[in-house]
């Protein structure tokens, strides 16, 4: 069986990896004819996560029809702000019957849709997209400690098919039906991170971290629930799973960026000097709209979004979060 793995990013490294264990041969496609050609040559990835040497058959190329031809199920892994552009690009060349799962995590800006929902506009035939999402660092991936993950599908056969491949004794992958909860808590669990790395560059303590991750849960689960998912999935890998590790791991490019940021960073600066995608930087502005349109409150992502896109500064934002009276703890459930 061929696999194609669209982005060869970390986190469509990483898997590529996980993937070629249970596959015949995994193709990989990279957005830079570089990337492709160091795995090629080297089973390294020469921009990402070049300490770990992929499995023999895995290769790549740039060009998306070479991936996908003769592919029994396609993992898409590009950042969120290209995967309309290169799911768009990929629908000629996928068959309406190939399952397809989606590691990227985000909210589109405009149409408020979710990962899937996007590639779905594109490729059709929605029911065979899945999503997979919990507390999954590439780098840790890569050495092999045990993780968790879930995979979301309303189709129960897709989650299967990605679950046999993707699983073994260092990771657990879990089902579930609840598509949109598992993806709204992926795109949101960024944002939180952000906040919690500006609040630790800042100089705050273990009680503001513990503060922050617990308010974005609740900011979380309201979002969920107005989008149409359980909150019941905030409690599990894709929510305080994913937020936990999103929120303290030294791998976590949100909190990272977050701290720098604290410390004068620009996102286009950080962004330039890691080569990596800051999705909570983005979700900021895309949650924020949706949040608005779905009238839930959501303090923590509209203070981020002011501060990162409307000139706010961290003194302004700090002022209108304790501005705010604390009332009860969980509201904003309610039909
Ligand atoms: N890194 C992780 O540990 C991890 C874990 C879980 C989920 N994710 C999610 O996976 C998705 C991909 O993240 P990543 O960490 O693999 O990325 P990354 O930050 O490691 O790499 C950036 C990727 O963007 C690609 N890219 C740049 N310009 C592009 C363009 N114009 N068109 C298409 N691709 C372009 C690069 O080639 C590279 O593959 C994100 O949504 C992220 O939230 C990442
Ligand atoms: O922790 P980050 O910010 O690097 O995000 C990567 C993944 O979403 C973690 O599961």
């Amino acid at each position: 069986m061929k696999i194609a793995l669209v982005g060869a990013g970390s986190w469509g490294t990483a898997v590529a990896g996980l993937v070629a264990d249970s596959v015949d041969s995994v193709a990989m496609w990279a957005h830079s004819p570089q990337t492709a050609d160091g795995i090629n040559s080297n089973h390294v990835n020469p921009r990402y996560l070049d300490g770990y040497r992929l499995p023999d058959n895995v290769t790549a190329s740039s060009s998306l029809q070479e991936v996908i031809d003769g592919a029994e199920g396609v993992i898409f892994a590009v950042p969120s702000t290209h995967l309309r552009s290169v799911a768009h690009e990929a629908a000629v060349y996928l068959d309406d019957s190939v399952p397809v799962l989606c590691l990227t995590k985000g909210v589109e800006l405009t149409s408020g849709l979710l990962m899937t929902e996007v590639i779905g506009d594109e490729i059709g035939h929605p029911e065979r997209i899945a999503a997979l999402s919990g507390p999954n660092h590439a780098e840790e991936i890569c050495r092999g400690g045990l993780s968790a993950a879930v995979i979301a599908s309303e189709d129960p056969e897709v989650a299967e098919f990605f679950k046999a491949a993707l699983i073994s004794p260092a990771l657990r992958v879990y089902v579930s039906p609840d598509v949109v909860g598992v993806e709204m808590c992926g795109a949101t669990k960024n944002i939180i991170a952000i906040v919690c790395g500006i609040s630790a560059g800042s100089g705050y303590g273990d009680n503001t971290l513990a503060l922050i991750m617990t308010r974005g849960l609740a900011e979380i689960s309201r979002l969920v629930h107005a989008r149409g998912g359980d909150p019941m999935t905030c409690m599990g890998l894709a929510g305080m799973g994913d937020l936990v590790a999103t929120c303290t791991s030294e791998h976590s490019r949100n909190r990272s960026f977050g701290v720098a940021f604290a410390g004068g960073t620009s996102l286009d600066e950080y962004q330039q000097r890691s080569h990596m995608v800051v999705e909570g930087a983005a979700a900021a502005r895309s949650v924020s709209e949706l949040a608005r349109e779905l009238g839930v409150d959501a303090p923590l992502t509209f203070a981020l979004e002011r501060t990162l896109y409307h000139g706010g500064t961290l003194a302004e934002a700090l002022e209108l979060l304790t501005d705010r009276f604390p009332t009860q703890e969980f509201y904003g459930m309610d039909d």
